[in-house]
């Protein structure tokens, strides 16, 4: 008796010879990925060259993939710019799934990332906020402000203090760790032949790619060893646990030079940006909407006023419900990263009845999942509302709203990512009122999105601030 077992992928748009589907993704490949979704389905399949790809736009699936049959679809798929920047790769977002990848995890979790350690941190946060709350008040009275740069430069600064126990910033453009992590992130997002084409490699030498990366990575690589001679032993700084997990013998995890320099690499690519890019629309969907920013600012200053301070404090931090529902809000217009990252699955198996062969990429597609009005009522508009029920959260077990992901791979960064955002919002809602330069209604402000594997806006974003008088 024959099997009735479909043997069928997912529906898929139709493909060109050799290159398949890779002529319909474009450089905003979240848009380009949501189009054909609503044309071909909310599961789908895709050749990319070589690379056989499943894109995901349905919450049902996305449990599938990232709870149900997790530790299928654990693995990432192999990038040659992560072998080649991230030292084989070793650090953890782009690792395999395997025992390098869980005791780096582990080490992250336990030693930069647990409640615990995020907490301790408090003190960097409010010095770093009290920073650029200064830096806006001096700044402001010479003209607009550009928040952009503000924003990317407090990130950078919290990392740096956290992971290397000081700051390695010039402000803005002179930024070392800053200017590193952009080409990074370029050659990240960029479209690379050999990823897609394996017999095809010999053209990133031809073309010049390969010297680019070779030539990217001795910059890091010399600027990280020049931090970790520089770095002062005692210090209480991730660096540091690392070099004492090195040199304990008993916990059976071997860390070598690259397994430090990929976890730090980690803490640059994953807790930067990430975060820079929730602020920074934040402040946009908040200025455009001045009714939401003056709810924000009446709950913050109230809750100020109640504690008889002229201080935001962390502690008061959980009180400011409206505060948190903008960001979750802002995260579901504007996830981070719109794709999250990439899964791959380990072996053969079934979903939905489609047989799914080993070796098959996952593309979830995040920012369609929060843009979905089968999902959210009026999902195209800023209504931070929605969230104040506490009824959805991002810790993923809601799987129309995964900005972090879900399963093994979720972010290990969430609580650290929230309390920077947070504590600094809630300040610049605090001391200032904000509007847009030159006269400009807030419907006017462009809220057009930049290219790139991290999604921030086009333009950046330059605002009036007034210190506000009580
Ligand atoms: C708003 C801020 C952030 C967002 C939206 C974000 C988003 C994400 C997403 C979508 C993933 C992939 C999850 C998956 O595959 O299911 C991820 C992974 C990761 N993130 Fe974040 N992230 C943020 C902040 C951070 C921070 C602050 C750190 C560390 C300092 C960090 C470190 C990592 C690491 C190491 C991974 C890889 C996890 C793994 O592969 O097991 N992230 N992040």
């Amino acid at each position: 008796i024959k099997s009735c077992k479909k043997t069928k992928l997912p529906p898929s748009p139709p493909k060109l010879p050799l290159i398949g589907n890779l002529h319909q993704l474009g450089p905003q490949a979240h848009l380009a990925l949501h189009a054909l979704s609503k044309k071909y389905g909310k599961f789908i399949s895709l050749q990319l060259g070589s690379v056989p790809t499943l894109v995901v736009t349905s919450p049902e699936i996305a449990m599938e993939i990232m709870k149900t049959q997790d530790s299928i679809f654990a693995n990432r798929p192999s990038f040659d710019i992560a072998k080649k920047i991230l030292y084989g790769p070793k650090d953890i977002g782009f690792s395999p799934y395997g025992e390098h990848w869980r005791q780096a995890k582990k080490i992250c979790v336990l030693h930069l990332l647990s409640s615990k350690k995020v907490e301790s941190l408090c003190e960097i946060r409010e010095e770093e906020v009290a920073h650029v709350v200064d830096m806006i008040t001096k700044m402001s009275s010479k003209g607009p402000v550009n928040m952009s740069e503000i924003l990317i430069t407090y990130t950078y600064d919290i990392v740096c203090r956290v992971a290397l126990g000081k700051k390695y910033s010039g402000h803005g453009e002179e930024n070392k760790v800053w200017k590193l992590s952009r080409e990074s992130s370029a050659l990240f997002g960029a479209f690379n032949v050999i990823d897609f084409f394996p017999e095809l490699g010999w053209l990133n030498w031809l073309t010049g790619k390969d010297a680019r990366v070779e030539r990217h990575f001795q910059e890091w690589d010399g600027f990280l060893n020049q931090v970790i001679q520089e770095h002062q032993e005692g210090n209480n700084d991730l660096l540091n646990t690392l070099f004492t997990i090195q040199k304990d013998q008993t916990n059976g995890f071997e860390i070598g030079m690259d397994e430090i320099k990929g976890i730090l690499m980690d803490a640059f690519g994953g807790g930067t940006e990430t975060s820079f890019v929730v602020m920074e629309w934040a402040m946009a969907e908040l200025v455009r909407s001045p009714e939401k920013m003056e709810q924000a600012q009446k709950e913050i200053r109230r809750i100020v006023a109640e504690q008889n301070t002229v201080k935001v404090r962390e502690e008061d931090m959980n009180q400011m419900s409206y505060l948190k529902a903008v960001i979750k809000e802002v995260m579901r217009l504007h996830p981070p990263a719109p794709l999250l990252m990439p899964r791959e699955s380990m072996e053969e198996t079934t979903i939905q009845g489609y047989t799914i062969p080993a070796k098959t990429r996952v593309i979830i597609n995040g920012w369609a999942l929060g843009r979905d009005p089968e999902l959210w009522k009026m999902a195209d508009e800023f209504q931070p509302e929605r969230f104040l029920s506490g009824e959805v959260d991002f810790k993923g077990h809601d799987f129309h709203y995964i900005p972090f992901g879900s399963g093994r791979r979720i972010c290990p960064g969430i609580a650290f990512a929230m309390s920077s955002i947070e504590l600094l919002l809630a300040n610049l809602l605090y001391w200032f009122d904000w509007k847009l330069p030159g006269g400009k209604k807030p419907q006017e402000l462009d809220m057009a999105e930049a290219y790139g594997l991290t999604v921030c806006m086009k333009n950046q974003l330059f605002l009036h601030a007034k210190l506000h008088q009580a």
